[in-house]
């Protein structure tokens, strides 16, 4: 069941166009991608989504309803994780979440309590001190909080790993696959694709206020190749013979060079444990395996001739 719907969404700001007739379509219960370098008009995209900033054209359903104006009902299903921090600083982890609670409309005991749950959730739970004190990473962390405390149906969030440290960053994403166990719907947006391509199922690739490719990741894949290629090097390469090799199904070419086997497989047939079969078989061991599979870093290079990131 789609959960979001955007068509023909577009936006400039005085002649520069940010989003030029974007479409885009969310189930519900998905981690959905947005990728795409500094600039793409990612952040347009999701700041129109949450009513923070008006689309010149284009329409936008969320649960099947058209996004409105200060529609109550709407807002209170979303939670947004804003790219630039925002959080008061002289209020501690607690106020901050109360503070932000109290604006969906959250009061008294219960307000208290999600609050006090929010934190929990991302690890902030018994810290008492004023939010400047925190690291990077925890202002981060409780960026996230506030944009939960009222358990929303759908969790926006904008590049909500810039600038932090592995470990503050492990903890967000396994958070947000928490979240997404636990029944929320989420829009991650990033321009680290790594990031991509271990949360989500769906991802847009965005350049330049366009959606240039869009599916899910083996789908994105398939636009550069349909084919794996491993480097694989073996104790005794002699016993081997290349005829063999290509003969097994899938295997698309077979090169030679020294001790290694350069092979390039079809994505489509799962065809690497046939040759190693094969492989073992012939009494010869395999000393290394380096995969070269493709990334949706290739996919944009390909698609754009640039990088995600200069
Ligand atoms: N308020 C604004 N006024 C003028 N131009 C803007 C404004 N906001 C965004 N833009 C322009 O719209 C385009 C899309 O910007 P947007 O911030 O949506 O990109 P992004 O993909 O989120 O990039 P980043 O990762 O750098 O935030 C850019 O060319 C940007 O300069």
């Amino acid at each position: 069941m789609k959960y979001v719907e955007i068509n023909n969404l577009y936006k400039s700001f005085g002649d520069s166009v940010a989003i030029e007739n974007l479409n885009l379509s969310i189930e519900k219960g998905e981690i959905f991608g947005l990728l795409g370098p500094n600039g793409a008009g990612k952040s347009t995209t999701i700041n129109i989504l949450c009513n923070i900033l008006e689309k010149d054209r284009g329409s936008i359903k969320i649960d099947n309803k058209e996004l409105k104006k200060n529609d109550r009902e709407t807002k209170g299903k979303l939670g947004i994780v804003p790219q630039e921090l925002a959080i008061f600083e002289d209020m501690t982890a607690l106020e901050n979440t109360m503070f932000f609670g109290s604006l969906y409309g959250l009061n008294g005991k219960d307000l208290k309590e999600k609050s006090l749950k929010a934190l929990e959730f991302v690890g902030l739970e018994n810290t008492k001190k004023l939010s400047k004190t925190f690291s990077g990473g925890m202002k981060r962390r409780l960026n996230i909080a506030c944009g939960i405390v009222h358990n929303p149906e759908l969790l926006i969030l904008d590049e909500p790993t810039v600038g932090i440290d592995p470990q503050s960053r492990n903890h967000i994403m396994k958070s947000i696959k928490t979240l997404n166990t636990n029944g929320c719907t989420i829009i991650y947006t990033t321009h680290y694709m790594e990031e991509a391509e271990t949360l989500c199922k769906n991802i847009a690739i965005i350049d330049k206020g366009k959606v240039i490719a869009k599916g899910d990741k083996e789908s994105l894949k398939s636009i550069v190749s349909n084919k794996n290629k491993f480097e694989v090097l073996v104790d005794d390469i002699t016993i081997i013979s290349e005829s063999d090799l290509i003969e097994i199904n899938g295997v698309d070419s077979v090169e030679f060079k020294e001790n290694k086997i350069y092979i390039s497989l079809d994505r489509e047939v799962s065809s690497l444990n046939k040759f190693i079969t094969y492989i073992s078989s012939k009494d010869v061991k395999i000393l290394d395996i380096k995969s070269q599979v493709l990334t949706l870093e290739d996919v944009f290079l390909n698609l754009t001739g640039r990088k995600l990131r200069d």
